[in-house]
């Protein structure tokens, strides 16, 4: 029986909270959003400086399905509420060493010929690799992400029996080893490995379960909303006030309240919080949605005997990649880059092993992403000028330390990120790209903690290694505290913004008590 809708109050306004808060509101719960900062988006921020508008955290689209699903959800549609650009190319890719550079097409049959005209075979090879990445994606949607994992039915289902053996065979082996089976050219194993890093892993940790990905980026295109991600975090900010979500912002949740209940639990009762002026302030509710990092909210906003994750758990976690950020306005047109450009050094093995092995630290060279939104965008740089964003991945650290503006960040942040330039100027042929750049913010591990609550100021969370995925990986509901259910991307199914909208879908399927593996019926238009 679904529980009778009644208060709710969710914690972080990122696109977890505001999408549980917007789905929970529309299925008739009075809901309460408090957020920490002075606006929503979380990691998927923004940024203004000198007439450019910076995009600080996600810039890839990725199956549009789930937002499509997402919006349907809250009587909407993606296409109503954002202004989605199909990329062409999806991305650009420059090798260490080599002057030619791939491009990543838009559309399957471009990117056989392409992989084909790197390596002969390799196009009937992508073209098997991406039927079976399709047909996992397909399972995954209607197995594995939209369920909490509450009924071993979902495990058991006929479709599941089937295709034991094979999915047994994708979760032992690692990612790395499953391309290197099939593809001999180094270039094309770096395209095919780099979703790893989506997961927050490398391909040598990742399962090849994940091999679906490449269905997205090589089949399913890469789209683009016009006027940045901001305004996805709008678009959902604005669904979910229309839907009666109350969201303050500048408030700070110190405390999740709690009365004592039968054999050790408690029952969620509301939060404490501080208000804008400084007040301490009480907000009761039957039901308290965690959507801030998962790490904060229980090891600092409950007691030790209720929490579910207790630091002894973080323990044998892996926090995931920190990241490096360079927010940077430059003179000038620069086509030698595309709207999505990577990287790639050719010993990336080195690189993975500084981010997540023993011996961590900053990669030199690294293996670096580029985002320059202007190309599609002349919302987001003055005329003739270009926005540029720069991820650097590191380890998950706040020693690294802080960003700031014009090179005033801690010494590591600004180290990489000049030779990030650097490199960027020599691979794709842009000498004088460090005397162009007009605006520069960095951004370092050390800015993820204290403005997030990042744990270990992590940028992505907990890694998609098989030992934190799916069942294995943080439950959306508290089992000590009943009323207390978690969202985000600490949290099942995982990282990136697709799965934080399913995360907000699972905690409204469990107050539905809807135990169903697949997504939930959409209403009638
Ligand atoms: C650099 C970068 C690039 C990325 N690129 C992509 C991409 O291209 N595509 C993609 O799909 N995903 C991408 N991701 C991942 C994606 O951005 C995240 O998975 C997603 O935005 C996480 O959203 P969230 O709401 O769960 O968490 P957050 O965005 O971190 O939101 C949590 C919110 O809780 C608030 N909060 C914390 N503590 C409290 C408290 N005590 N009281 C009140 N509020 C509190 C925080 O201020 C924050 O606003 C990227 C992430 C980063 C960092």
């Amino acid at each position: 029986m679904s529980r009778t809708p009644g208060s709710a109050v969710v914690i972080g306004g990122g696109i977890t909270g505001l999408a549980t808060a917007a789905l929970l509101a529309a299925d008739g719960w009075s809901v309460d959003l408090l957020e920490q900062r002075d606006e929503v988006g979380g990691r998927a921020g923004s940024w203004e400086a000198d007439g450019f508008r910076f995009d600080t955290g996600p810039s890839w689209y990725l199956m549009p399905e789930v937002f499509d699903h997402f919006f349907a959800m809250l009587g909407t549609s993606a296409a109503e509420q954002l202004d989605l650009v199909r990329l062409d190319p999806g991305y650009r890719v420059f090798f260490e060493g080599r002057d030619e550079h791939l491009d990543v097409a838009a559309d399957r049959e471009a990117n056989v010929a392409l992989f084909e005209s790197v390596q002969p075979g390799a196009g009937a090879a992508l073209s098997a690799y991406l039927d079976s990445a399709r047909h996992v994606y397909d399972l995954a949607v209607q197995q594995f992400l939209y369920t909490g994992f509450e009924s071993t039915a979902s495990l058991l289902s006929a479709n599941i029996l089937r295709n034991g053996p094979r999915l047994s065979g994708l979760l032992t082996r690692s990612l790395e080893s499953h391309v290197a089976a099939r593809f001999d050219d180094p270039r094309l194993r770096q395209v095919l490995g780099y979703p790893a890093v989506f997961l927050g892993t490398s391909p040598e940790r990742a399962p090849s379960m994940y091999h679906l990905m490449s269905w997205m980026d090589l089949a399913d295109g890469v789209l683009y909303p016009r006027g940045g991600f901001t305004t996805l975090i709008a678009a959902i900010a604005r669904v979910a006030e229309q839907h009666g979500v109350r969201i303050r912002t500048g408030c700070t949740v110190e405390e999740i309240r709690t009365r004592p209940a039968a054999r050790g639990r408690a029952v969620a009762e509301g939060v404490s919080y501080v208000d804008p002026t400084g007040a301490w302030e009480r907000l009761d509710a039957d039901v308290v949605v965690g959507a801030a990092d998962l790490h904060h909210l229980e090891t600092r906003l409950l007691p030790r005997a209720l929490q579910t994750y207790p630091e002894g758990w973080w323990k044998k976690r892996d926090p995931g990649p920190g990241a490096v950020l360079a927010l940077l306005g430059v003179d000038g047109e620069l086509p030698e880059l595309a709207h999505h450009s990577l990287f790639f050094t050719s010993d990336w093995r080195a690189n993975f092993d500084d981010i997540f092995g023993r011996t961590r630290r900053v990669p030199d060279p690294a293996s670096i992403y580029v985002c320059r939104p202007s190309a599609t965008d002349d919302t987001v740089a003055p005329p003739g000028k270009e926005n540029l964003f720069v991820l650097i991945p590191v380890p998950a650290d706040p020693e690294i330390g802080h960003g700031g503006r014009d090179g005033a960040g801690d010494p590591a942040v600004e180290k990489a990120v000049d030779a990030a330039i650097d490199q960027v100027a020599t691979w794709a042929g842009v000498p004088d790209l460090a005397s162009r750049v007009e605006v520069r913010r960095t951004i370092g591990p050390a800015d993820f903690a204290d403005d997030l609550g990042s744990w270990q100021g992590g940028a992505l969370g907990p890694g998609h290694v098989l030992k934190q995925s799916a069942f294995f990986r943080a439950g959306n509901v508290s089992r000590k505290v009943d009323g207390l259910f978690y969202a985000g991307y600490a949290t099942r199914p995982g990282i990136g913004l697709p799965m934080c909208l399913i995360s907000a879908e699972l905690v409204l399927k469990r107050l539905r008590e809807d135990r169903s593996s697949g997504p939930s019926p959409e209403p009638r238009a």
